[in-house]
């Protein structure tokens, strides 16, 4: 796998690299559990991974910390809470908050969100030359380096574009899946890793749903083995994203399935240190 910018670092030498924390303030599929909103991961106090309903999960000072945030996609369920951490954060930061996304996703955010109608411009608000919020364009396997982390990402298969993330901190290296079907990506990109310490993937509906698994493109736990059986090696795998209406059967069915690897389920609240 080849990444461009910075060569496969020694992580524990890079200049600024830290040990890290992500804290889950979202990791369901769908609303339905208030103590479990939609995907939203806290970098380090100052990355967000997505800005879904976990976002209310969140106080005012725990926004204002937040200068950057990486989007996974554009479904509403990784994106409802950036409109008000936008709006709120602008309140105690002079600085704009850079919201990082795919060209494509960051079009639909413009057209769609950020029109003035469904929810004010803030690239232009209080100035253009001062605004509230920037775009950055990001591509898969071009490297950034944000609170004090190296945050790769790579293309998966969604029915819009979407990419998930690795991230290496001076100590480990923990991947996102964000949703996802079947993908060899997520594998290869994960295999040409020395050692992955943390994988957070999905399984959004259980085996009776594998038809619209197959037709939203995410997975369900069967679908979920088949995509760990070509990971060489993960410590731990965190399974989230799981539709609230079947989280019971959907469980069952993870709790079941076998690997030489740790399967665990994530919840809101969780925080992971690598
Ligand atoms: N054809 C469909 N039938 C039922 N539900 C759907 C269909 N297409 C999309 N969805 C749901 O809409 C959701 C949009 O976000 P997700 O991709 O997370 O998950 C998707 C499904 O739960």
């Amino acid at each position: 796998m080849i990444f461009s910018t910075v060569e496969q670092p020694d992580i524990v030498t890079l200049k600024g690299v830290l040990p890290a924390s992500l804290e889950v303030f979202g990791c369901s599929g769908s609303v339905g559990d208030p103590g479990n909103g939609t995907s939203c991961f806290l970098l380090n106090q100052d990355v967000l991974i997505d800005a879904g309903s976990g976002v209310m999960a969140m106080n005012t000072a725990q926004m204002s910390k937040i200068n950057h945030v990486l989007l996974t996609h554009t479904h509403l369920d990784h994106v409802s809470g950036l409109p008000f951490l936008v709006e709120s954060r602008q309140h105690s930061q002079a600085s704009p908050l850079y919201v990082y996304a795919q060209q494509k996703t960051i079009d639909v955010l413009r057209q769609h969100v950020f029109n003035d109608l469904i929810w004010p411009d803030f690239t232009a608000i209080p100035s253009t030359e001062s605004p509230a919020l920037k775009f950055v364009t990001i591509q898969p396997h071009v490297e950034l380096m944000l609170g004090g982390a190296i945050l790769i990402p790579f293309a998966v298969n969604h029915s819009v574009p979407t990419l998930g993330f690795v991230i290496k901190s001076s100590s480990g290296v923990l991947a996102i899946s964000s949703d996802t079907y079947l993908t060899d990506e997520l594998s290869q990109v994960l295999n040409s890793m020395v050692q992955v310490d943390h994988l957070i993937i999905e399984s959004s509906f259980s085996n009776k749903d594998k038809k619209l698994s197959e037709l939203t493109l995410h997975l369900c736990p069967s679908l979920l083995a088949t995509q760990l059986n070509k990971l060489d090696t993960c410590r731990n795998v965190w399974v989230s994203y799981l539709k609230e209406w079947d989280r019971i059967q959907t469980e069952r069915e993870i709790e079941d399935l076998e690997f030489n690897f740790p399967l665990k389920l994530l919840r809101q609240g969780q925080t992971i240190r690598f």
